[in-house]
């Protein structure tokens, strides 16, 4: 039994979930142009867990990860961060959950140019008026492997460096999970293994939680789990993937259609 930093065991973590989505659906429009970007779908993150959802383009993956961060309004069913309901928050409720229990990576890293690198790593923490756990801290930024780069800006950074800034941001409050979407999208391939054996690290020797958007089958090799999700629908999951047997997944979509 491995134990995380915070002395909660990473066995016991394993079988919490860390956000669930039961029959969530997400209609766009209406009338005509009505779009079911989401129909039905139940899902649950297991903490400590890598988890990739993938799925041909449209098939709902963005919306999927914006309703279950509270990015965006859910037309049926339910999303739940831990214990907490996202249905029916106010939005003071929904920015502190986003603020306190969740973490952002996107495909641009949205770093502050002016400030240094472990200056963007705690703004979040530092526009929230809360203190950096230290003893975490430290962790997160030996796990990041930035060495002597702290007080670099980012003009001063690989596009690889710059990402694993904004992991390092994303983990520094750790959040009950961490959201990613297309996290790689920017980076050449060196950098994007670096970023991704980061988040894998997160993962494993932090205890963190990551549910990350991806097109690409080496990326989603990096995680515990795969999820493939068609026309709004879970439509197969895939444990331990390596790239190969995801891209074989992935070509089953195009030979058999998106409801294979
Ligand atoms: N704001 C919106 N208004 C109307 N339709 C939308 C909106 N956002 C998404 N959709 C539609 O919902 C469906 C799912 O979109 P979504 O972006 O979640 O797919 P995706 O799997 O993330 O696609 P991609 O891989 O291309 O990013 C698509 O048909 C899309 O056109």
């Amino acid at each position: 039994m491995t134990t995380t930093l915070s002395g909660v065991a990473t066995a016991t973590r394993a079988t919490a979930v860390a956000a669930r989505a039961t029959d969530l659906t997400k209609v766009y429009g209406q009338g005509e142009t009505q779009v079911v970007a989401l129909d039905a779908v139940s899902v649950a993150f297991r903490q400590s867990q890598f988890t990739a959802i993938m799925g041909p383009s449209g098939s709902g993956k963005s919306t999927l990860m914006h309703c279950m961060a509270g990015l965006d309004s859910i037309s049926g069913g339910s999303a739940r961060i831990g214990e907490m309901e996202l249905t029916g928050l106010k939005d003071k409720k929904l920015t502190q959950l986003r603020r306190d229990k969740i973490g952002f990576i996107f495909q641009a890293f949205n770093l502050l140019p002016t400030l240094t690198a472990l200056e963007n790593i705690t703004l979040p923490m530092d526009i929230a008026g809360r203190k950096p756990d230290r003893a975490w801290l430290d962790r997160v930024v030996e796990t990041v492997g930035l060495g002597g780069r702290l007080k670099h800006r980012p003009a001063q950074l690989s596009g690889g460096q710059q990402q694993r800034v904004a992991v390092a941001r994303a983990l520094a409050s750790r959040p009950e999970i961490i959201f990613a979407d297309e996290p790689t999208g920017n980076l050449d391939s060196r950098s994007g293994a670096e970023v991704l054996g980061f988040l894998r690290n997160s993962v494993r020797e932090l205890g963190q939680t990551v549910v990350m958007v991806t097109h690409d089958p080496v990326a989603a090799s990096y995680a515990d789990r795969v999820v493939f999700l068609a026309d709004g629908r879970i439509v197969d999951e895939m444990a331990d993937p390596t790239a190969d047997a995801v891209l074989d997944r992935m070509k089953a979509f195009d030979a058999k259609g998106r409801t294979s």
